[in-house]
């Protein structure tokens, strides 16, 4: 059993009913254009079926109601009842009302339509005028309704039954016609009985649902459905109808039928050459032959039981019928107006015709009789109202399922040879890639195998340096106390003179320059076997060992140096204040002058055995005939020479003893302050008649004598310190040297690495010496500008090696110090944890101070907001000069306390002048410095202390 969709809108779900259809009978027809009779394609033929599956619907055109009149001929009983015929058709448009009558004045008189039929209008002249343009209309793919409306007996059925005769003349000729299409014909019939639908061609399938399918639209559940065979199958089939369909006998008509028929001849065609080549695009549309029950009055038609019941129901249905005509044809009315299609089965299922997708035209039949006037003009008011009511018609193309089926199938093979084109060609260029792949990998293999000759050469030659090394070092066993002689012969500037002044040029801006062997062959004076052989030595591991060494002696004859400085003064001021004592006391006593006597004995002892050989005038003593050495103090040292009285002590002790016996004498104001003017060369001699003029009184003698005493003392705490120093550096010299061949690997200057190593080795490495830093409690300023200063590059290497050696070795002396080049010159270049602290304290407080002195208050409150400091609190300066440096294990902390430092308290920013020479790795040339007198190293201050 199939469904019937009587929707246009669906009609490719009435494609899938038709498939259903086609399944229910013995065998799909399809009728040929040899069966068909002739017929001319008329102006309804503007399909086109290459359009898609449905029309765009501005292809539809607004077309009215196509609505005819056709008068029915008085019957020989209406004659016979004396009726006479009241209207005329003075045109075949228009009829009109003979009968004139004065109470119904307001009823017009004469109607106008699209055809008028006279009573003597043949029904296939009805057809062909009133009709058969739009039944043609179903062949080219538009919905078509035809019904008749009229009172009973008008002549409905009559007028219907040649309508559809003509109408199936017509179909089957334009099939005859038309043989370059397929059409398929199919038939089902209902009728509305009392509001309910039967199947006319299956009555006892009982009444039908009409449904509402949201794909489809209205639906007429279980509607039988028959594909036509040809005419006289569909004569058939309309016999069936007209059998099956309720009539009643009433007093206007026998034959009155009972109730409302719907004939639909659905008609499917399409281009046979599509067929041929598969994809079928087809026309589909419905035809509707519609014989509606007629109106009629109880007082007419002496109606009662069931024919009454069934006026009414006629009636009611008619009336919804007339009110959607009324309401479609209203120009006024809204789009969004509702119109009561459900308010009546008829309506409901001719919806689609009634102001829808469907051409339609309606055939109004009317009684000439008089007697029927009133039911007459109401149909005339209802034909008026439906020619008034706008239908828009498209063309319907619907694909059915078999040749979707078809189609798709097609397209699937065609895809299926596209994907195996190309899995083919994927297969081509995957078969492609991996032979590139394949070279790929044996290009690489043999660039491996390159790589790993390279590699076992690079071993062999490492092996072979590594041999030379040791060999190397072997032979520095074997030369007696090698170490210190290389010490002492690679020392730099520090010689009085400039004979070494080109070996400082040994690191310049971080990078090595010159070998140590360079150096040796440029100052030229020590040739010995080691020499040669030192020479031989490759740069990086003949640097190893001695840099760390110089580096160490650099830094403590740079101390002597300057303390040498300090001591001459000292002594000189001393030379000063005796000699003045000498010419001005007239009444010093035996014994004070003979304390004066011997102290001056003893200054002049100390210039003489201080510059043996050489002048004391300060001239330039050529290096080699020096007598003190560094390496003798490392002798004295190892022997545990270092514990001798200094000359200071012996003159401490003379200028005590002078203090107290010279109560009363007159003493020099005072002394002449480090670096102040005296108007003498500094080389010379003071001359104790210039000295004149400084005597005053015994009083001021003896505080003469007590600052000169105080000035001593301190001489002595600072040479007290420096010994010390030295006495650790001694030993740190002769552990070295014992440790050199057990240790070669851990003194040589980090080996070259790869970029990503020495990556990770430089944060390693600073992150120690964050550590170390801290421990130590080192200078901010220094650890600022280290940090700053050395940020990665591979030359800091050495740099980064030498800070970590030496806060290691510091750590480990438990000797604290700050290595900044400002405090390096200070008196408090070594100090105990306590001054260390003191030190940065003073730092914290330079920070405070300058915080407001060297920056804007934006910039302040810049770096506050940096440091999460709230812009209004109190001591903001001293909690964030507080906070500085506190945190050496977080990378961005410290990144911001060395910013901080360097621009508050160093003012450098890390790319000013300051040089990574300041770290005391580069031997770069040191300044001149004339002494006042040619002081040697401290070490021989040591060395006359124990003569
Ligand atoms: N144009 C006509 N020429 C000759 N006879 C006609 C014509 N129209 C109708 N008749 C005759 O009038 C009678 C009634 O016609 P018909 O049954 O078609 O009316 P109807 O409108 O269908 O009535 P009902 O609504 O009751 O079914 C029939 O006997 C029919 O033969």
């Amino acid at each position: 059993m199939s469904e019937l969709s009587m929707s246009d809108s669906n009609l490719t779900s009435d494609s899938s009913s038709t498939s259903k259809a086609e399944a229910t009978v013995d065998s799909a027809y399809r009728i040929s254009s040899d069966e068909a009779v002739s017929c001319q394609r008329d102006s309804t033929g503007d399909a086109d079926p290459d359009l898609g599956w449905i029309y765009p619907k501005d292809t539809a055109k607004d077309e009215k109601i196509h609505v005819s009149v056709r008068l029915r001929p008085l019957s020989k009983k209406e004659i016979a009842d004396n009726h006479y015929s009241i209207w005329e058709c003075p045109d075949d448009k228009t009829v009109v009302c003979l009968h004139s009558r004065p109470d119904r004045s307001n009823f017009p008189q004469s109607y106008v339509f699209d055809q008028v039929f006279r009573a003597e209008t043949t029904t296939k002249e009805v057809y062909k005028k009133g009709a058969r343009d739009v039944v043609l209309s179903a062949l080219t793919g538009k919905n078509a309704t035809i019904f008749a409306y009229g009172q009973t007996s008008s002549g409905k059925t009559y007028t219907m039954n040649g309508v559809t005769d003509s109408a199936a003349d017509d179909i089957f000729n334009y099939i005859k016609q038309h043989n370059d299409y397929i059409f398929l014909l199919k038939f089902s019939a209902l009728e509305i009985y009392n509001e309910v639908v039967s199947d006319l061609l299956r009555p006892e399938g009982g009444p039908l649902r009409i449904m509402d399918d949201r794909e489809r639209g209205m639906v007429i559940e279980k509607l039988k459905e028959e594909i036509i065979k040809d005419k006289s199958h569909l004569r058939s089939l309309l016999e069936v109808c007209e059998a099956h369909r309720q009539v009643g006998e009433t007093a206007l008509n026998d034959m009155s039928s009972r109730s409302h028929q719907i004939i639909r001849l659905t008609i499917e065609s399409s281009p046979r050459a599509m067929a041929d080549e598969g994809p079928m695009k087809s026309l589909i549309a419905a035809l509707n032959f519609v014989d509606l029950a007629g109106s009629e009055r109880v007082s007419l038609t002496h109606s009662e039981g069931t024919t009454l019941k069934e006026g009414c129901y006629i009636n009611r249905s008619l009336l919804t019928l007339s009110t959607v005509i009324r309401k479609l044809s209203d120009p006024n009315r809204p789009k969004t107006a509702h119109i009561p299609y459900r308010e009546s089965k008829l309506t409901r299922i001719l919806s689609n015709a009634l102001g829808g997708n469907a051409r339609t035209a309606i055939i109004c039949t009317m009684s000439s009789s008089n007697k029927h006037l009133e039911q007459t003009r109401n149909s005339l008011f209802f034909a008026s109202y439906a020619k008034e009511v706008t239908n828009k018609a498209q063309v319907n193309v619907v694909i059915s399922d078999k040749e979707l089926i078809k189609q798709l199938k097609k397209e699937v093979a065609l895809l299926e040879a596209q994907l195996r084109r190309s899995s083919l060609s994927s297969q081509s260029s995957y078969d492609a890639l991996l032979q590139e792949k394949d070279e790929q990998i044996k290009r690489m293999q043999e660039e491996m195998g390159k790589a790993f000759q390279q590699r076992d050469s690079a071993r062999s030659e490492l092996l072979s340096f590594r041999k030379q090394v040791e060999e190397l070092e072997r032979g520095r066993i074997q030369v007696p106390n090698k170490l210190a002689d290389q010490v002492e012969d690679s020392l730099p500037s520090f010689r009085v003179g400039n004979s070494t002044t080109e070996a400082n040029g040994y690191y310049q801006n971080g990078h090595m320059r010159r070998s140590t062997s360079e150096m040796r062959l440029k100052t030229g004076n020590l040739q010995r076997p080691w020499n040669d052989v030192h020479v031989q030595v490759p740069q990086k591991t003949t640097n190893s060992a001695s840099a760390i060494l110089l580096d160490e002696i650099y830094k403590l004859e740079h101390l002597q140096n300057e303390l040498a400085q300090d001591a001459n003064r000292a002594l000189e001021a001393v030379q000063k204040e005796v000699e003045c004592l000498c010419l001005t006391q007239t009444d010093m006593n035996q014994e004070a002058a003979m304390t004066v006597s011997k102290l001056q004995s003893e200054i002049s002892s100390i210039y003489e055995s201080r510059a043996t050989g050489a002048s004391i005038k300060g001239t330039v003593v050529p290096i080699e005939n020096i007598s003190y050495s560094l390496k003798d103090d490392i002798e004295r040292a190892a022997s545990k020479d270092l514990s001798k009285v200094s000359d200071a002590d012996t003159i401490e002790k003379m200028l005590t003893q002078m203090q107290i016996k010279t109560h009363g004498f007159q003493f020099p104001a005072r002394l002449p302050s480090q670096g102040e003017e005296t108007g003498h060369r500094e080389t010379d001699i003071i001359n104790p008649q210039q000295a004149f003029h400084y005597v005053t009184t015994p009083a001021q003698a003896e505080e003469s004598i007590r600052s000169v005493y105080a000035y001593v003392t301190d001489m002595k705490e600072r040479i007290s310190k420096l010994q010390y120093q030295k006495q650790l550096l001694v030993q740190r010299v002769l552990e070295l040297e014992k440790n050199a061949d057990e240790d070669t690997a851990g003194i040589s200057l980090p080996a070259p690495t790869s970029p990503e190593s020495w990556k990770s080795e430089f944060h390693e490495k600073r992150k120690q010496i964050f550590e170390l830093w801290n421990a130590c409690n080192v200078s901010l300023i220094h650890r600022s500008q280290f940090y700053l200063l050395f940020r990665g590059d591979p030359a800091d290497a050495i740099y980064l090696e030498v800070e970590l050696r030496r806060l290691s070795w510091l750590k480990e002396h438990h000797v604290l110090t700050n290595t900044n080049k400002t405090h390096l010159r200070g008196s408090d270049q070594i100090s105990s944890p306590a001054s260390s602290m003191r030190i940065i304290k003073k730092e914290r407080e330079s920070i405070v101070k300058n915080l407001y002195t060297r920056l804007t208050a934006t910039e302040r409150e810049e770096i506050y907001r940096e440091w999460d400091i709230p812009l209004d609190s109190k001591q903001r300066r001293v909690r964030l000069a507080n906070m500085v440096w506190t945190d050496h294990q977080n990378e961005m902390h410290v990144e911001m306390s060395a910013k901080l430092v360097a621009k508050v308290v160093a003012l450098w920013n890390g790319s000013g002048p300051v040089s990574k020479e300041m770290f005391q790795l580069s031997l770069s040339p040191a300044t001149q410095q004339k002494t006042r007198f040619p002081w040697s190293p401290i070490t021989s201050l040591f060395r006359l202390g124990s003569a």
